[in-house]
């Protein structure tokens, strides 16, 4: 499978001196072609970040990223991202429809294409009925639904998911990640999501990269050799599924130890460069 995603070397910094944060330290992985490969770490350690840097929202501070080949230095055109929070990524103003062809309209694709594209969309997702009404009409899965859409609607290459199931109820978690992986076999996209819920990256991943604590790097990266088609109470009571998360948990909870260890030892040596760095300017 030829590779979608290259990213090499990924770190991010925010803000400079004393006050300097660096959120993303040395991140390298890619994603291949129609893989969904979930990313597990622990609240604050990057993973937002890392992801705002894939999606040409953030400049990195070091490392390069590449979208089938070629370097991603804005925001890539072929590349969809959902977030967390679906109330404030639609618009209320707009019907369903109107929201899933709005991008589409700024892409300057034509009226009839964009209906029809829209109408599609909104099919495999299961909700070619609301179509007509508004988002707040709808209720939290089916707004999220919505976001999904629109975001197949554009065709990516790439679609970036940060934490999309997580302001829904459980019942509709499982729905949306079954959802997610029926349209991911149905259309092949390519996914890369973000989760911290170390169960949902092993049911919806083809792979799962386990971060670090912050700054943000990889402890490992596990292939899923679970079935394609995937149950919610067989898979998730099957032997391979319950050794995984197994796996995964304990990654996140021993190695991350030693990663944070590593990460206090690099910002010890970071504040003692400055120091350093500001007696030779003083002197
Ligand atoms: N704009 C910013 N300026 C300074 N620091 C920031 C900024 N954005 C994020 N950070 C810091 O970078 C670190 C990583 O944040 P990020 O949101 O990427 O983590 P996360 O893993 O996505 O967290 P969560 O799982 O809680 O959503 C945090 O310590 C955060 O406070």
């Amino acid at each position: 499978m030829p590779t979608m995603l290259e990213v090499s070397g990924l770190k991010h910094r925010f803000g400079g001196g004393e006050g300097a944060h660096t959120a993303v330290r040395d991140l390298s992985f890619t994603v291949e072609t129609g893989e969904l490969a979930c990313i597990v770490g622990p609240s604050g350690c990057g993973k937002s970040t890392m992801l705002r840097c894939i999606a040409g929202l953030i400049k990195p501070t070091g490392g390069t990223i590449s979208l089938h080949g070629d370097k991603v230095e804005g925001v890539p055109g072929d590349l969809a991202v959902v977030f967390q929070d679906y109330s404030r990524s639609l618009f209320p103003w707009l019907t369903v429809a109107g929201n899933v062809e709005f991008p589409l309209r700024s892409a300057k694709i034509p009226r009839a294409d964009r209906r029809a594209r829209a109408r599609e969309a909104l099919e495999s997702v299961g909700l070619s009925a609301a179509a007509r009404k508004y988002p707040w009409q709808l209720s939290g899965g089916m707004q999220q639904r919505v976001s999904i859409a629109r975001a197949l609607a554009s065709r990516p290459a790439l679609l970036l998911m940060d934490e999309p199931f997580a302001s829904v109820d459980a019942q509709t978690r499982f729905e949306l990640e079954d959802l997610l992986r029926r349209v991911k076999q149905q259309q092949g996209s390519t996914v890369l999501l973000v989760t911290h819920d170390i169960d949902e990256s092993v049911y919806l991943g083809d792979r799962v990269l386990v971060l670090s604590k912050s700054p943000a790097s990889i402890v490992a990266d596990l292939k899923v050799d679970l079935p394609a088609e995937r149950d919610q109470i067989s898979t998730r009571e099957s032997a391979e599924f319950v050794a995984l998360r197994a796996e995964v948990a304990r990654l996140l909870r021993n190695r991350t130890d030693e990663a944070q260890a590593a990460a206090e030892d690099i910002a010890e040596w970071e504040l003692s460069e400055q120091e350093t760095k500001t007696e030779e300017r003083t002197s």
